[in-house]
């Protein structure tokens, strides 16, 4: 398997958010002319917001389009670690507001019974997804496939199965909830989206090394298609 990537890097991150939310309204407006329907994944964090307001303002069939998360974290909605809420706030708005969203949360805090509960709402997600907007941390985890999850295996071998899979990890704070690996190698068109030197250089470490896989490593290698990496230097805000 290749761990070929397509580079997209920008002077700033406003210049960066603009050119993601075109390259990611691109995407969703052909599925609609093709199937009718289209699906996103974005992921949560502080590096979308930008990019979701660029988005929010796309003129596209919103009211076509499915958007679900690739990861949520195990809170109630209203928390403010809450990637529906994020989500809600930054996407969800403009001309995006006629979207549908599936989230990931459900009332319990069992993370095995949330990930199954969560797969359900998802069964009605056009698939393949169309569009999967990827985050990365420094650690080299990507959506909630952290390195010290005590399922990282199973995570990053994990093709099919249920769409959605509960983690728990040490480095990830609350219990999380995550795409499968196969949803999300599995999309038509795979973006991730980072900024800063360190997480340029975190990117091309797990590229370069031929030690255990680092997770991001694992999806680049596993995407159907090249990972379209778009990265700009920390914004300054
Ligand atoms: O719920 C989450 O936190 C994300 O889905 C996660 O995978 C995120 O993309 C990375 O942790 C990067 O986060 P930052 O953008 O905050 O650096």
């Amino acid at each position: 398997m290749s761990a070929e990537t397509k580079r997209h890097e920008f002077a700033t991150g406003e210049e960066l958010a603009d050119a993601l939310a075109r390259a990611v309204a691109r995407q969703l407006s052909n599925a609609v002319k093709t199937r009718g329907r289209a699906s996103l994944a974005v992921s949560g964090g502080s590096t979308p917001p930008p990019f979701f307001r660029a988005l929010s303002r796309q003129k596209l069939p919103w009211e076509n389009v499915t958007v679900t998360l690739v990861d949520e974290r195990l809170v109630p909605p209203s928390s403010e670690r809450s990637n529906a809420r994020l989500v809600a706030q930054h996407l969800l708005q403009n001309d995006a507001a006629k979207a549908d969203f599936i989230g990931l949360h459900s009332d319990t805090n069992d993370v095995s019974a949330a990930a199954e509960r969560a797969s359900t709402a998802l069964s009605s997600l056009p698939q393949p997804i169309d569009m999967v907007v990827l985050g990365m941390g420094t650690d080299k985890h990507t959506a909630s496939f952290f390195p010290d999850a005590a399922n990282i295996s199973e995570l990053l071998e994990g093709d099919d199965g249920p769409i959605v899979r509960p983690v728990t990890a040490p480095s990830a704070g609350e219990p999380r909830l995550t795409l499968s690996m196969g949803a999300i190698t599995g999309a038509a068109q795979v973006a991730l989206h980072i900024e800063g030197i360190d997480k340029k250089e975190a990117l091309n470490e797990a590229l370069r090394s031929q030690g255990r896989q680092a997770p991001i490593r694992a999806v680049i290698e596993r995407a159907a298609k090249p990972v379209h990496v778009y990265w700009a230097p920390k914004s300054a805000s």
